[in-house]
């Protein structure tokens, strides 16, 4: 698909708190505090909007991270934190993660339109099912249930908030008695602005894909390679066809992990100094809990057994992400490096999402080069350090996308499922 595209590109930021490096917390830009400071989350939700970026988004899971491969362990809950950013803010889209596992849909889907009323309607909720038993035994369980237990959860669930958002504009009670979920009743609160809150998923095994093609209105993927993710692309939106629905309805955001400076060498550098600085066992840690093997057993200077590339042992109990391990199995595959290898590589190109190492220049050209071949909607950008990485963007990066043509020069509208629909629309798949 070489056809240039009409429209603009979508530009989010995957906040990770401090960025998504370890050594983030120590910039002299920040507070010891920064990571639970409002001023410092006034400043990122102000820069965002200055760069008229559609929306800041903030991974999650209900738990205490490890800080072996977490870099942000500690986080506030996200509808919380950007009720708060959503106060000081006026056009940025603020997506919070939240889980189907892990939360009662009631409950939650009046927490959801109450904030997205409150931000005049930018709030966007990115639906996941929560790895890990760390989490699972925060709510009585010693682990989660298995991966598709969970998406059959996760789909019943959505269609519960969606019936509920959809009962706060009718007034008219939902009567839902299914597999996991009774409910006779409907919401207090008014529709917002946007109406109701813009769904995101994230999760690449084949029930998240379909839960995606089925009600995602946007998509978080982690995609390694520009030949994966126009695959990966297409079959998303297929399957939104599938559905009766538009491919225009689901954007696709993959993240892409950003180290930028005003030269390359100076990019290089800034990736190695703060590689250098954070704990050394952090990205072999990263790749274990990633792919579900323990990469520390694994010979340095030796290229990857088979047995550890294969598929899970069990798919079903696999820990982490289907989505990413395929993505960093691919990446494998395509560059056969050694351990030692793999490890040094994933500093430039990334370690589940793509890498970017470089110019805002150069940034754009990437964004250009996979806008246009059908690659994705826009990025889920992922700075290493959010504070200067975030002017970076808005100041630097911006510009160069206007000028070329693909992005806005204001916000064309003011809420989140506005900002979506006004970007580019979809190619043509066939
Ligand atoms: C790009 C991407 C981002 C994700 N972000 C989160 C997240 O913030 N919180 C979370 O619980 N799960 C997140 N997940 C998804 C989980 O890992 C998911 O809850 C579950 O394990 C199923 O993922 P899968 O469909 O890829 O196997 C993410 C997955 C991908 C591919």
């Amino acid at each position: 698909m070489t056809q240039r595209r009409t429209g603009h590109v979508i530009l989010g930021i995957n906040v990770l708190v401090l960025g998504y490096l370890p050594a983030a917390w120590q910039s002299p830009l920040l507070k010891k505090d920064s990571f639970v400071d409002p001023g410092y989350w006034a400043t990122i939700g102000r820069i965002a909007e200055r760069g008229t970026l559609d929306a800041i988004f903030l991974a999650d899971g209900p738990l205490l991270g490890d800080p072996a491969y977490d870099a942000n362990p500690i986080r506030f809950e996200p509808t919380v934190n950007w009720g708060y950013v959503a106060s000081v803010t006026e056009r940025v889209g603020l997506v919070a993660t939240a889980s189907t596992t892990f939360n009662d849909p009631f409950d939650f889907a009046e927490r959801l339109l109450s904030w997205d009323y409150l931000s005049g309607g930018r709030a966007g909720w990115n639906i996941v099912t929560t790895r890990g038993a760390t989490a699972a035994r925060n709510f009585g369980l010693p682990d989660v249930p298995l991966r598709d237990d969970r998406y059959d959860r996760a789909s019943e669930f959505v269609d519960v908030a969606r019936a509920l958002w959809e009962s706060a504009a009718t007034g008219e009670n939902i009567s839902h008695h299914k597999e996991f979920f009774d409910i006779e009743g409907r919401l207090r609160v008014p529709p917002s602005r946007q109406g109701s809150p813009v769904l995101l998923q994230a999760g690449g095994s084949p029930k998240g894909r379909a839960l995606a093609g089925r009600v995602a209105e946007g998509v978080f993927a982690a995609e390694l390679t520009k030949t994966k993710a126009i695959e990966h692309y297409r079959l998303v939106k297929r399957l939104a066809q599938d559905n009766g629905r538009s491919p225009d309805e689901v954007k696709i955001l993959p993240g892409l992990l950003l180290s930028l400076g005003s030269t390359e060498e100076e990019a290089r550098r800034r990736s190695d100094e703060l590689h250098d600085a954070g704990p050394a066992a952090y990205s072999v840690n990263w790749l274990s809990q990633s792919i579900g093997y323990d990469a520390s057993k694994l010979d340095l200077d030796e290229r990857f057994p088979e047995e550890v590339l294969a598929a899970p042992a069990d798919p079903q109990t696999f820990q982490g992400s289907i989505g990413f391990r395929e993505s960093i199995v691919a990446q494998i595959r395509r560059t056969n490096p050694t351990v030692r290898e793999y490890l040094k590589q994933t500093r430039y190109t990334g370690s589940g999402h793509a890498g970017f190492v470089g110019t805002p220049e150069q940034l754009a050209d990437h964004i250009e080069d996979w806008f246009h071949s059908g690659a994705i909607d826009g990025f889920n950008l992922q700075p290493d350090v959010l504070i200067d990485g975030l002017a970076v963007i808005a100041d630097e990066l911006v510009p160069i996308l206007r000028k070329r043509g693909l992005y806005r020069h204001e916000y064309e509208t003011d809420t989140l499922r506005g900002h979506f629909a006004a970007a580019s629309p979809t190619p043509d798949l066939n």
